[in-house]
């Protein structure tokens, strides 16, 4: 089993790059099936399992997909196979992005349910009721969703009872190939919502209003390949400002777009973090004390839940209360009894969590208990007495490029290794092992 060791009370210094986003990129080679016209050549794709899997579950579906040098080029012209069997959908819960293409371009669709996971229940009833109202009957059963449509999908108005990111891409993207207006209202507002119809519309497309809370597509006939390169990652962006943040640092985050930072932004500088715009990225200046703050996880532009975590990990070195609640996921608190193995002091109460910092924060053997756990844990480890080392990485290489090298070039004490104690090469980390 792979392990992080860390070696906390280093500060760190330097330039790190930021890679292009995975909530991007996942929609996007999804949507790429809509093309029965040439390829997609993707961009900014960021090395991660979770590419790995989406890009397998489009092979098992015949179509080609060629990854290398951070491109993906996909050609999907041939008749595909519409199914995305539970092996794929077991890894990653986005393999049911394929869903509404494939609805939209064959008229059927055969996808595992996906399960619920460590953060939260996850169900997908919005994205169905999506496609029941474009005209598709849609059956559940046997660990299976299988959606069907005579003809073509037809448009409709569907109002989301939550902004729920992946029903409005699914929807969306179905939509992309109805016939006549699709109206989606409360609809998501992330940027990797807009960074998808961005790509939509260069293959043909005809999508208005991403980025706001309604969202009108006309339907075409035929949607083509095209090329396009994917956005930074706001979160993993996040990562390295609270890297800087916890360990005193000075970082320049190169590449990170402020806009889509806003809300981490500005509860940093609550906090007492410097930040400069400087080139094409963010400048990043931990005080000498943190002071506390509270959050709020909610959909786009308010608090990413995606951050929450590592909020956490920031919370626990800061001066006075801080309050975290969580309303995104129900059950997205795993991290807080791996944090306490670590000498944190906090308590849930219902849906928030209770932190009277600072903590003397030590190191600790802490599984990761999901992706952001386990850049969390490893946040903490950063700033904690000793060593730290954290395990469950499989859960990290879904989201991380190289995040224990881009540390440890930033001035870390830390490196990745293997069950002999071997340093592993982090670019290979867990996806070959993930994958074979
Ligand atoms: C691959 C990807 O982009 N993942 C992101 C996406 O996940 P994902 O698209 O799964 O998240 P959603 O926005 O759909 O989920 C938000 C909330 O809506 C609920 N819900 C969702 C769909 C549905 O049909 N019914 C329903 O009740 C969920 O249980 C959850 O409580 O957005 C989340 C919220 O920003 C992020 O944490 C994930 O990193
Ligand atoms: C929850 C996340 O991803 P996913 O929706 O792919 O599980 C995440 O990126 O933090």
């Amino acid at each position: 089993m792979e392990k992080i060791i860390v070696r906390g009370g280093q500060q760190l210094n330097g330039n790190v790059y930021v890679e292009g986003a995975k909530n991007a990129v996942l929609p996007v080679i999804a949507a790429s099936i809509l093309a029965s016209e040439g390829k997609s050549v993707i961009h900014e794709v960021p090395v991660l399992a979770d590419v790995y899997t989406i890009n397998e579950v489009l092979r098992n579906m015949n179509a080609d997909v060629d990854f290398k040098d951070n491109t993906v080029v996909i050609d999907a012209s041939n008749e595909l196979k519409t199914e995305a069997p539970f092996e794929y959908v077991r890894k990653m819960r986005a393999s049911v992005l394929v869903l509404g293409p494939l609805l939209a371009r064959y008229g059927h669709a055969n996808v595992a349910m996906p399960g619920g996971c460590a953060i939260g229940s996850r169900p997908i009833d919005l994205h169905l009721k999506g496609f029941e109202a474009m005209g598709a009957s849609v059956h559940v059963g046997n660990g299976f969703v299988e959606a069907h449509v005579e003809g073509r999908l037809k448009g409709a108005k569907i109002y989301l009872d939550v902004p729920s990111v992946g029903a409005t891409e699914n929807i969306m993207m179905a939509a992309a190939l109805a016939e006549g207006r699709t109206v989606i209202e409360n609809a998501a507002k992330e940027p990797e919502i807009v960074d998808l119809a961005n790509f939509l519309n260069k293959m043909g497309g005809k999508v208005i209003g991403a980025g706001t809370e309604t969202i009108r597509i006309d339907g075409v006939e035929v949607l083509h390949g095209t090329e396009h390169s994917i956005i930074p990652d706001r979160i993993e962006a996040g990562t390295f400002m609270v890297a800087a943040a916890i360990t005193g640092g000075n970082i320049l985050i190169e590449n990170a777009v402020s806009e889509h930072l806003r809300p981490i932004i500005s509860k940093l500088e609550e906090m007492g973090v410097t930040i400069l715009e400087e080139g094409s990225g963010l400048r990043v200046i931990g005080p000498d004390a943190l002071k506390a703050t509270d959050i709020k996880t909610l959909p786009h532009p308010g608090f990413p839940t995606d951050m929450q975590s590592q909020m956490m990990a920031l919370m626990l070195c800061a001066h006075g209360t801080s309050v975290i609640t969580e309303t995104v996921f129900e059950n997205r608190f795993m991290h807080v009894e791996e944090f306490r193995r670590m000498n944190a002091k906090m308590k849930i109460e219902g849906r928030s969590v209770i932190i009277e910092g600072p903590s003397e924060l030590q190191g600790a053997e802490v599984a990761a208990t999901d992706l952001r756990a386990a850049a969390a844990l490893i946040l903490a480890g950063l700033r904690a007495e000793g060593m730290t080392r954290v395990t469950e990485l499989k859960h990290l290489d879904r989201g991380y490029v190289n995040l224990a090298g881009k540390l440890a070039s930033l001035g870390a004490d830390i490196e990745r290794v293997d069950e002999n104690g071997d340093v592993v090469n982090p670019y290979k980390v867990g996806i070959v092992a993930e994958l074979s």
